[in-house]
């Protein structure tokens, strides 16, 4: 069996669906079909939940309303008619989040952003599985939260491995059909409680999925034609790799490469199951696969990330940078959930580059308590790996520089915003 994985982008409107009708009719006998949530719709989702929340009532009427027109107008575009018997289970689940926006929300927005914002996945699923069937292309639509097993660190939820092994094998056992179709980025607790896995994890969910029924590989459907060597919004003239391994590949999306989500690729490594990336847009094409032995790769891999804050930390007793020190400094970090990218250390100074989030200010006023603190939030971070002096002379042409990390593989610049 196969798994293959299709993203916003690739169900972002009803022309875009009928493109996915296109590849699965082209795609080889026993498959799990992943899918996320239509276009931006998450993030139309986490607009409502700030309003339930809060206690907006209007806002959240209005953002409601948004996000029913946004799928009527699709659903009319693919069947011409709202009621379609093929659409029941949709309209119950629209049904289902109307009565809980109704009620008042628990103290816990972590848990209440899952019971909402799964209806993103929920209701993508049902319109593309009743599309599906009614053109012939006959599937069964599984709620993965049944099979897909999890605690209830909501936001963030950890996968509970043998509980979604023993659930996962019963239910896509290929006896009654050959295509199942479920959604990407959800899970259930124990007592059957929306969790999801962290946002764009419907790369994990296909590679969860797979490791589990032992797939022949996973393919993840993006509107670019595989993994090249930058990302093409920034950098234009990005070159497609055709073949990487798992390592180097976990290592980009440590980097921070955001084509594939960073948890995707261990299962996969784990049972050696290949992972293809390939272009909804042209599905003829090769696209990027992914396995244990690879080429070396023959071009520089550029990753940039913005919205990065450099932080230096100088301890206000007479002490050294020390172990000591280390661990309460990176317990604070911790805590906070705020990751570093990068990382310096010198007898006075621990200066790293952070993500800037919202828990990064409260995280400073407790490191405030040891330490002196400075921090520049206009910065980036570029990394270079596989680089030569031409391509990071070429990169850092008119760019200022406020720190970098050289080793054989990788070269890392601190850069100020351009
Ligand atoms: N190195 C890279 N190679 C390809 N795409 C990249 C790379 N880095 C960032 N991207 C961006 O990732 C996007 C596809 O990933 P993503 O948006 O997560 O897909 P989806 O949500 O549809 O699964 C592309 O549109 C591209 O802009
Ligand atoms: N819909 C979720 C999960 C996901 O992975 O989506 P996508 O495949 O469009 O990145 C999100 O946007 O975070």
């Amino acid at each position: 069996m196969q798994v293959s994985k299709f993203g916003g982008a690739s169900v972002k409107n009803a022309e875009a669906v009928k493109n996915l009708l296109e590849i699965v009719n082209h795609l080889d006998k026993s498959q799990v079909i992943v899918v996320s949530a239509m276009g931006k719709m998450t993030n139309a989702f986490e607009t409502l939940i700030q309003y339930y929340f809060s206690g907006e009532k209007e806002e959240c009427k209005a953002q409601l309303k948004f996000i029913k027109e946004f799928h009527n107008n699709i659903i009319l575009d693919l069947f011409g008619d709202l009621q379609h018997p093929m659409l029941s289970a949709f309209w119950e689940c629209v049904r289902q989040l109307e009565v809980k926006l109704e009620q008042l929300p628990s103290m816990h927005f972590d848990y209440e952003y899952d019971q909402v914002v799964s209806f993103g996945e929920i209701f993508s699923t049902h319109i593309i599985s009743a599309f599906l069937n009614t053109s012939g292309v006959n599937n069964k639509w599984v709620d993965v939260r049944h099979v897909l097993k999890t605690d209830d660190l909501y936001r963030d939820a950890n996968v509970d491995w043998l509980m979604t092994e023993e659930l996962m094998e019963r239910t896509f056992s290929f006896t009654e059909t050959s295509l199942y179709l479920t959604q990407g980025f959800l899970g259930g607790t124990f007592s059957n409680i929306s969790t999801t896995l962290g946002r764009e994890g419907s790369d994990y969910t296909a590679a969860i999925i797979g490791y589990v029924l032992n797939a022949e590989r996973v393919t993840v459907w993006k509107d670019v034609p595989g993994i090249l060597n930058a990302d093409p919004r920034i950098f234009p003239d990005a070159q497609k790799i055709d073949s990487l391994s798992y390592a180097e590949t976990i290592e980009l999306s440590y980097y921070g490469a955001q084509v594939i989500h960073p948890k995707t690729l261990k299962p996969l490594q784990n049972k050696q199951i290949p992972l293809y990336v390939k272009s909804f847009l042209d599905r003829e094409l090769p696209g990027t696969v992914i396995r244990q032995e690879s080429p070396k790769i023959p071009v520089p891999v550029f990753i940039l990330k913005k919205d990065q804050v450099l932080l230096t930390l100088s301890p206000r007793d007479f002490s050294f940078i020390t172990e000591e020190n280390l661990s309460r400094i990176l317990a604070l970090f911790s805590q906070n959930h705020v990751r570093i990218n990068l990382l310096q250390t010198s007898a006075l100074n621990f200066t790293v580059c952070v993500d800037r989030k919202d828990s990064f200010v409260k995280m400073v006023e407790q490191l405030k308590e040891f330490y002196s603190v400075r921090y520049n939030d206009q910065v980036e971070l570029l990394t270079i790996r596989h680089y030569n002096q031409e391509v990071i002379d070429e990169k850092l042409k008119d760019r200022v520089v406020i720190d970098s990390q050289v080793t054989r593989k990788n070269a890392r610049f601190v850069l100020q915003s351009s």
